[in-house]
């Protein structure tokens, strides 16, 4: 089976988010199930500087304003094809904003560009590569869907997978007759969203599926408090959606062969791991005291409910707990961290920014990694946790709860907790996990037992990889029946 993916972006080439890990991952598991993926992404500065290029597959004399060509490209064991349109994606900044973080005003025709490009693809224009199926990632990808559904390719199999419903795409009406979709596309069950023209909305209704990445974020978007507007299509659509937890790349995610640590252990050598957690102290500025040192790994945003954390964080310093956060995002919670770190020096630590390297470092030395989500679709970085022995400490929400095993009587007597949870939102009942996973550190034993058990858990792609397959298998199925 031959299968198109469109995506704005996928790692280790442009990555703002955990969708980049998911899309760069997923290519190389669902090759093992007999799957052939090709990529189709933007030729952002950052692709175009990590491929050769090669002669165009397809030439655009003028797409959206100016000339563009798609190549075939590999990097990374991965099929791509680069939409090069210097003109919509050869801009320094961010993939959808500048430096200051302002989105690109012409986001609305950068991506609407991609999607028509991708239902040129789905329809054959490439004779070489005519894909089976579709699967096209959030909002960016989204209207390559509306544009196979209003005539390039309504019959090719779809699937579209919802990273996070916060972002969804929404412009106002006087872009849609720039789409070049038919009038009747400007309708309830096809682009049309509160008045304007919605992306993620538009694709949500063209897919032939719907999948979202754990199953209880799968069950909450279908519901006024998760649903961010889109609740009714969603539940209306309940038939065809699957929540699919994502896997980790184990091979980059591996403590026993991670470069960017100071020292690599397995499950038997968690004391190795004082090696990594001595050079987070140093990073971060903290004393070397033997506390329990805890950790973030975030966007700083108001999805990952840092402020709620912000909020008790002088509790939680009192608790005995030492602190080290890596992130970047909103300017107001950077500021409050910082303020947290100034007054509590040598026991909260921060570092603004995005540090690739440095993030192995904190999950191969921390003991447990602070995940206080408002929501999250499905969380990365309780995965890598888990695999490194960096106690996942989360909110009860979405793919968070479907993969930590919270440490209560029953689990700890049962040997099977991975981690503690809490409920979102609340900054009391963060305090209460914290003492809690403070509690469960002093026995050394007992810690360790959940360190192993957590890092036992087969989070490879291959387990998630595999239902991907099924889906596709089945919907390819139904084209045929
Ligand atoms: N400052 C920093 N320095 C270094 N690395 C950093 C970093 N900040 C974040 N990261 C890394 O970025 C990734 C974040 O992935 P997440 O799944 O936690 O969140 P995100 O909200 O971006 O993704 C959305 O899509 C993914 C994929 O489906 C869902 O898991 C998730 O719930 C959804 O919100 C992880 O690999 C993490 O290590």
């Amino acid at each position: 089976m031959q299968v198109l993916a469109v995506t704005p972006e996928i790692y280790p080439l442009i990555k703002t988010g955990g969708l980049a890990d998911v899309t760069g991952a997923l290519p190389i598991a669902l090759a093992r199930q007999g799957i052939a993926t090709k990529t189709l992404v933007p030729g952002f500065p950052q692709v175009l500087a990590a491929v050769a290029p090669s002669v165009p597959l397809l030439s655009y004399p003028d797409l959206h304003g100016g000339k563009a060509s798609v190549f075939a490209a590999k990097a990374s064991g991965l099929d791509l094809l680069i939409l090069d349109a210097p003109h919509l994606f050869e801009r320094a900044g961010g993939p959808y904003g500048d430096a200051s973080g302002m989105d690109w005003p012409d986001n609305w025709r950068r991506f609407a560009a991609l999607g028509f490009v991708g239902a040129d693809i789905a329809e054959g224009a490439i004779p070489a590569f005519v894909p089976d199926l579709v699967h096209v990632h959030d909002w960016q990808a989204a209207l390559t869907l509306a544009y196979m559904r209003y005539g390039k390719a309504a019959d090719t199999p779809s699937v579209i997978t919802v990273h996070n419903l916060a972002f969804q795409g929404r412009f106002g009406a006087g872009i849609f007759a720039e789409l070049g979709l038919p009038v009747a596309a400007m309708s309830l069950d096809g682009v049309e969203y509160y008045g304007g023209v919605g992306y993620l909305k538009a694709g949500l209704q063209a897919a032939w599926a719907i999948t979202t990445v754990s199953p209880t974020y799968a069950v909450e978007i279908g519901t006024p408090e998760f649903g961010m507007g889109l609740d009714g299509l969603i539940a209306q659509r309940a038939e065809d959606l699957t929540g699919i937890v994502n896997g980790i790349d184990v091979d980059i995610w591996d403590p026993e062969t991670d470069g960017q640590l100071k020292a690599t252990y397995s499950a038997k050598t968690l004391k190795a791991r004082a090696a990594n957690r001595k050079a987070v102290e140093e990073r971060f500025g903290l004393v070397h005291d033997g506390s329990p040192l805890f950790c973030v790994v975030s966007r700083l945003t108001w999805q990952k409910g840092l402020d709620v954390m912000a909020g008790v964080l002088d509790e939680l310093v009192a608790s005995g707990m030492r602190l080290a956060v890596l992130g970047s995002g909103d300017a107001a919670l950077e500021g409050a961290l910082l303020a947290a770190a100034a007054r509590h020096s040598g026991r909260v630590g921060v570092v603004i920014g995005y540090d690739e390297g440095l993030s192995h470092l904190m999950q191969g030395g921390c003991d447990a990694i602070l995940i206080p989500s408002r929501f999250e679709p499905c969380g990365l970085t309780q995965l890598y946790g888990l695999r490194y022995g960096c106690v996942p400490i989360v909110a009860r929400t979405g793919g968070l709860a479907d993969t930590v095993i919270d440490a209560n009587e029953a689990a700890l007597a049962a040997g099977v907790a991975t981690g503690f949870q809490f409920e979102p939102e609340s900054g009391h009942a963060l305090v209460h996990a914290v003492k809690r996973a403070i509690a469960a550190h002093e026995a050394p034993k007992a810690w360790a037992t959940i360190q192993r058990q957590g890092m036992k858990a087969d989070l490879s792609w291959d387990r998630s990889a595999a239902k991907y397959a099924d889906l596709y298998r089945s919907l390819v199925a139904r084209r045929t029946a």
